[in-house]
């Protein structure tokens, strides 16, 4: 990349919870890895492997509102920080399918409560989702008084600070450790890129870094596998493999006709596709893992 472009790009991600290693971990499979780890160093803007690449690693609920400041180009976030900024100043580029949880409101098993409208007015709600929460509420038409705390909503009905919770819920573990039952899901979230609005999409360096990105993305769950098979059987073999465009097929040397099938197998059909294509007289199978898929 040395060289070939003249403005920097800086790339907001976070530096904690449980986004900061699936993110950097997919940076890195789109080539973009920081030069050092921000941990022993402590420095906090990172330059990466790529000329004019640099990582900014921020707490993920401030990355809307830098990137909407123009103190990052991109960033990766959840949504519900995009939604609980408000979103203006950025673009959402693409969904990562990362961090993915719900936002729900939670009460105590045993409160008289099945749904929003149960409600009473004056209801105290935690969460540190403050914007989304007075939105919800008010949409639904209960005057609730939110608590704004910065983490471990769900202990507050049990310590009497709240009547509720608006939080992020994934398995359900944590709500169920605190007694807590949902009674709405107020939206769902994963990881986002996106992009400062000042920002010209077309920047070459911009459009570089999402079209990796995406490329990773789309190899997710694919598997390229190899296989030898006799020509007798090649026609009963290629019945039984899926492909992103046919199976590409060459002819092996040797002293009896035999072909190579290389093809590409979502990982959820993998095993099927093995057993099916050895069973029918392929051999010598290889799986490969897929890096990148550019259409
Ligand atoms: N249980 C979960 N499953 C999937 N995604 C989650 C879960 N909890 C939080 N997230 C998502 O991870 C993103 C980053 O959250 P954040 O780092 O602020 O919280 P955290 O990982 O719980 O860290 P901390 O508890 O230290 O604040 C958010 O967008 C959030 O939606
Ligand atoms: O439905 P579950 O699978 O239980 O996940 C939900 C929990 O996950 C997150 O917290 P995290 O575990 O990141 O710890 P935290 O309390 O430090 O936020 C979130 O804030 C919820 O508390
Ligand atoms: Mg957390």
């Amino acid at each position: 990349m040395r060289g070939e472009y003249g403005v920097g790009i800086r790339i907001a991600v976070p530096s904690k919870g449980r986004l900061r290693e699936p993110v950097l971990r997919l940076l890195e499979a789109a080539g973009i890895e920081p030069l050092y780890s921000p941990d022993a160093t402590r420095a906090l803007i990172v330059p990466t492997n790529w000329d004019n690449v640099s990582l900014v690693y921020v707490r993920p609920e401030d990355i809307p509102a830098i990137v909407s400041a123009g103190g990052a180009e991109l960033g990766i976030t959840g949504l519900d920080y995009i939604e609980e900024h408000g979103g203006e100043g950025l673009e959402i580029v693409e969904g990562l399918g990362i961090g993915r949880a719900r936002l729900v409101v939670a009460v105590p098993e045993e409160a008289p409560v099945e749904s929003i409208r149960d409600l009473p007015d004056g209801v105290r709600v935690a969460t540190k989702f403050v914007n989304i929460a007075r939105r919800f509420f008010e949409s639904h038409g209960v005057r609730a008084r939110i608590i704004r705390i910065t983490g471990s909503a769900e202990a507050m009905p049990r310590l009497g600070v709240a009547d509720a919770i608006l939080d992020v819920s994934s398995t359900g573990t944590t709500l169920r450790l605190h007694g807590l039952r949902v009674i709405a899901e107020v939206m769902r979230t994963e990881a986002k890129l996106i992009r400062g609005s000042h920002v010209d999409p077309q920047d070459p360096l911009v459009e570089v870094i999402v079209e990796a990105v995406r490329s990773v993305l789309r190899a997710r769950g694919y598997k390229l596998v190899l296989m030898n098979v006799p020509e007798e059987v090649l026609e009963q073999v290629v019945e039984v493999l899926p492909s992103m465009s046919g199976p590409t097929i060459a002819r092996v040397e040797g002293p009896r006709p035999m072909w190579e099938v290389i093809t590409v197998v979502p990982e959820d059909r993998l095993a099927h596709v093995l057993v099916e294509a050895r069973k029918r007289g392929a051999r010598d199978i290889l799986v490969l893992s897929v890096d990148r898929v550019i259409p």
